[in-house]
């Protein structure tokens, strides 16, 4: 397979890191106006990295387009006249819509809309694709990329905006979940090294425990909540305090967002 990311910002230089990971092409071009962020991947086998988009079009098969929402549509209608039916076009810009690329590059493209997170660059992404009508026979062969960047799940495009809040700022959510729990470990008495230790390792395991086990959360707190216990306890407290409430707010308000940004 031959790759390539255009714009190799935080995401695409995350993708980069896991493709280059697994080795699973047979050139990758990382093209950037910019490449500082690729930089220590150019002693890399059949990697390129370059600063002409055009050139790591004409030479790739697969095409990643990991550029922010406002400055898209001019690389889209850059390297246009080089994209053929033959070309799978990726797009993983946030809240940009098949019906736009296809505006720009034409509907017999095939066109697949890759939301993943940033734990792509460890292997451990959640990734949802959405392909336009010539883009699902690709579809397979996208979720193959991604599968062993982690793990992918095909959505309807009109439930991308919802799986970017839930999975790719999912990351963000969760990181704060996690210092806040070191906030409160460091208030208990432990250093802060050993608090950051504590906190990760607890929330990899209950993560763990229901991949492993297929279980319901609640079934995982009924085997801690000991009756008159101290997680019960402490667990009413944080949902008086709102904890389930502020968080769901906080999605509905990231999913409204999404839904107004300016593209
Ligand atoms: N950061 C994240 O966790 C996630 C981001 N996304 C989406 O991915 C897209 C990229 O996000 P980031 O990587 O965070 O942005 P970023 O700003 O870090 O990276 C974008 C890159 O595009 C490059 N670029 C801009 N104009 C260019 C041009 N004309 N030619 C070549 N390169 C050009 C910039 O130099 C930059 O390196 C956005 O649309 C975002 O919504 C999607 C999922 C997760
Ligand atoms: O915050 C953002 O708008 C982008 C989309 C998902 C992650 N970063």
């Amino acid at each position: 397979m031959k790759i390539a990311i255009i714009g190799t910002g935080n995401l695409g230089s995350a993708v980069a890191k896991g493709l280059i990971k697994n080795k699973t092409f047979s050139s990758l071009y990382l093209s950037d106006k910019n490449t500082g962020a690729v930089q220590q991947f150019n002693k890399e086998p059949y990697v390129t990295i370059t600063n002409k988009n055009t050139e790591a079009v004409e030479a790739s098969d697969i095409l990643i387009f990991a550029l922010q929402p406002r400055h898209i549509e001019s690389v889209l209608k850059e390297v246009a006249p080089s994209i053929t039916k033959e070309h799978v076009v990726l797009s993983v810009a946030a809240g940009y819509a098949i019906s736009k690329i296809e505006a720009i590059i034409g509907q017999d493209k095939n066109i697949i809309r890759v939301m993943p997170n940033t734990a792509i660059s460890i292997g451990k992404s959640m990734t949802c694709l959405a392909a336009n009508t010539s883009g699902e026979k690709k579809i397979d062969m996208a979720q193959d990329i991604f599968n062993q960047l982690g793990t992918t799940m095909v959505i309807p495009e009109e439930h991308i905006q919802a799986a970017t809040v839930i999975c790719a700022s999912g990351i963000a959510f969760w990181m704060r979940l996690i210092r806040a729990t070191t906030q409160g470990a460091i208030q208990l008495g432990f250093e802060a090294h050993e608090a950051h230790k504590l906190a990760v390792q607890t929330c990899y395991g209950s993560a763990s425990l229901l991949i492993e086990s297929g279980n319901h959360p609640e079934q995982e707190i009924d085997r801690v909540t000991t009756p008159s216990g101290c997680t019960i306890e402490g667990l009413n407290e944080m949902e008086h305090q709102g904890l389930s409430s502020s968080l769901i707010k906080g999605l509905v308000a990231s999913f409204e967002k999404i839904n107004h940004l300016k593209q």
